[in-house]
């Protein structure tokens, strides 16, 4: 049993065994409901019956396998993982032959960006934002998925059309799915693509109990495919789909809360509150020196102990550049989450390099994690599968100065790709810098924790210093020669970002600015306040 006292909504959407819509606020526990269920509902599974559960990111998916395994629960066949893996693992890999015929060589998934020219020849760019294939596309490419196919080539960006593609054709697939699972949970729907939305449909009408969570306002992914318009669709059948909606945030102080549901509408109801925890600051100089005076306050905070700990407190930022003005500026210890260069190359090689790193350097990280990650690009026999375990878990005594090579070595033996330059120099930049290895170290107490918006999605913290919040930065704003209107790239998903990022806050949150920026070609200007610090409905919620 959990310890946690839910609420009436939230012991509806747990006790109803209907398909169902959950939309919730942020901190309004979707993730317990969530585990709550799959943990009723695995009890009563034979051994090898299970649940799917898919996340957004791999980090999301440990959490929520964890958190359902807590107090030795058995969670017997249950899948928990992205939907590219669950796509690759449990729909394409084992049944895509009995569409396209039995494959001569061993499959391998790779990224369009990795394919020679000729072959991605009739293709669109699919490594570029906006060129996401819909299902609909699937008759007009499917000549080149074959050839591809016979040559052992399957493109990562096109797992979701051809995944739905061979469940709604192969009888096998849909049996070994009906007879494997009962039940399946999507977290983060809001974010979903049309061929996911297509396949949480495909899995619907085989008789799958499908519960979709989401929240509308935390929707910051429309830039690459994704579509809140799905979720919507979802709630627009109420008699396929039962709609929860869970809307007390457990998570931030009242004064948050308030200002945060302001942003999107000027009359909301403020809860009470006695105190304002809610800070606008306007620092002098600009981003670097903002950052440097944001040392003082931090050390604060700890010494008064309105955060537990330095790890309890997270800088946010809106790009990647403005990751190195907080490198350059902060004194107090810190850690950056940011794309390292295994992560910016983005290929079957980087992505196993990363999880041995994680492995080397997290002991809570498991050899079977990278195993799971190996199996998304090769099928492995039972025996191959404890040699490469055996393989993984050596990795653990080899000295930090003789790393590289090894990592190299396993990484070559896993999945049998060689490693290139560019590969091999991103790990070199990786093992020579101690502030990007400290992302692959289980979380210190003692640092603050830095990233991007985007990056603290689904996280929480004590207190938040939101930062970039100027006038043409955050919102982005369009410059036309002549043109004195205001006119922002876009709104609406900056809006749920800055949203996101302000939610993150259990206790404090600072939003930062200061009285001059400097631009992308580091020419200083005047640093006005972001539009979204002067909503007409914020007035009165902060210091
Ligand atoms: N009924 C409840 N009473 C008290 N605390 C709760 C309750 N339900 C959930 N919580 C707590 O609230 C916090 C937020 O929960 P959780 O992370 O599951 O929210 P979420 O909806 O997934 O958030 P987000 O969408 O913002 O990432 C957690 O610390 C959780 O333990």
């Amino acid at each position: 049993m959990s310890e946690i006292q839910f609420t009436p909504d939230q012991v509806r959407a747990i006790e109803s065994e209907a398909n169902m819509v959950i939309t919730a606020c942020p901190g309004s526990g979707k993730t317990s409901i969530v585990v709550e269920k799959i943990i009723r509902e695995v009890e009563d599974l034979k051994p090898y019956q299970g649940v799917i559960g898919i996340t957004f990111t791999v980090k999301a998916s440990k959490e929520l396998k964890k958190r359902c395994k807590k107090n030795g629960v058995e969670t017997k066949a249950s899948f928990f993982g992205t939907i590219d893996h669950f796509c690759l693992s449990e729909i394409i890999y084992p049944f895509i032959s009995r569409i396209y015929g039995a494959a001569v060589i061993p499959l391998e998934c790779k990224l369009f960006n990795d394919l020679d020219e000729e072959l991605r020849a009739g293709l669109p760019d699919l490594g570029a934002v906006g060129n996401e294939l819909k299902t609909e596309d699937y008759n007009l490419y499917e000549p080149i998925f074959r050839k591809l196919y016979t040559k052992g080539i399957i493109i990562l960006e096109t797992l979701g059309v051809l995944s739905v593609h061979v469940i709604n054709n192969s009888s096998g697939c849909k049996k070994y799915i009906k007879s494997k699972y009962t039940s399946l949970y999507v977290d983060e729907y809001q974010d979903s693509s049309e061929p996911q939305h297509q396949l949480f449909i495909s899995l619907l009408d085989l008789g799958l109990k499908a519960v979709a969570v989401g929240d509308i306002q935390q929707s910051i992914y429309a830039w690459r495919g994704s579509d809140p318009q799905y979720i919507q669709d979802l709630i627009a059948k109420p008699d396929v789909f039962e709609h929860h909606i869970v809307n007390i945030n457990h998570r931030c102080h009242p004064s948050i809360n308030n200002y945060a549901n302001r942003l999107f509408n000027d009359n909301s109801v403020v809860q009470p509150t006695e105190e304002t925890r809610v800070y606008q600051r306007v620092y002098t100089g600009n981003q670097l020196s903002a950052v440097q005076q944001i040392n003082v306050p931090i050390n604060k905070l700890v010494d008064d102990g309105l955060a537990s700990s330095l790890s309890e407190i997270a800088i946010l930022v809106r790009s990647n550049r403005s990751l190195e003005f907080v490198k350059n500026g902060l004194t107090v210890p810190f850690r950056v989450y940011s794309d390292d260069p295994l992560s910016s190359i983005n290929t079957p090689t980087t992505k196993i390099l990363n999880g041995l790193l994680f492995y080397y350097f997290d002991s809570t990280f498991l050899a079977n994690d990278v195993l799971e990650a190996t199996e998304q690009f090769r099928t492995l026999s039972t025996m191959e599968r404890k040699k490469i375990s055996r393989t993984i878990k050596a990795l653990r005594d080899i000295p930090q100065d003789e790393l590289k090579d090894n990592l190299i070595r396993i990484c070559q033996a896993l999945i049998e790709i060689d490693i290139t330059k560019v590969e091999e120099n991103a790990l070199g930049r990786i093992l020579d810098d101690q502030i990007v290895i400290k992302q692959y170290k289980p979380i210190d107490q003692n640092e603050v924790q830095v990233m991007t918006l985007h990056k603290s999605k689904g996280l929480e913290f004590d207190v938040v210093f939101h930062l970039d919040l100027y006038d043409w930065v955050f919102p982005r704003r369009e410059f036309i020669q002549g043109c004195y209107d205001e006119i922002f790239s876009d709104w609406d998903q900056e809006l749920n970002l800055h949203f996101v990022g302000i939610t993150r806050a259990k206790e404090y949150c600072i939003l930062v600015s200061s009285t001059r920026r400097l631009n992308s070609n580091d020419e200083e200007k005047s640093g006005n306040k972001s539009q979204f610090m002067t909503l007409p409905g914020l007035a009165g919620l902060y210091s």
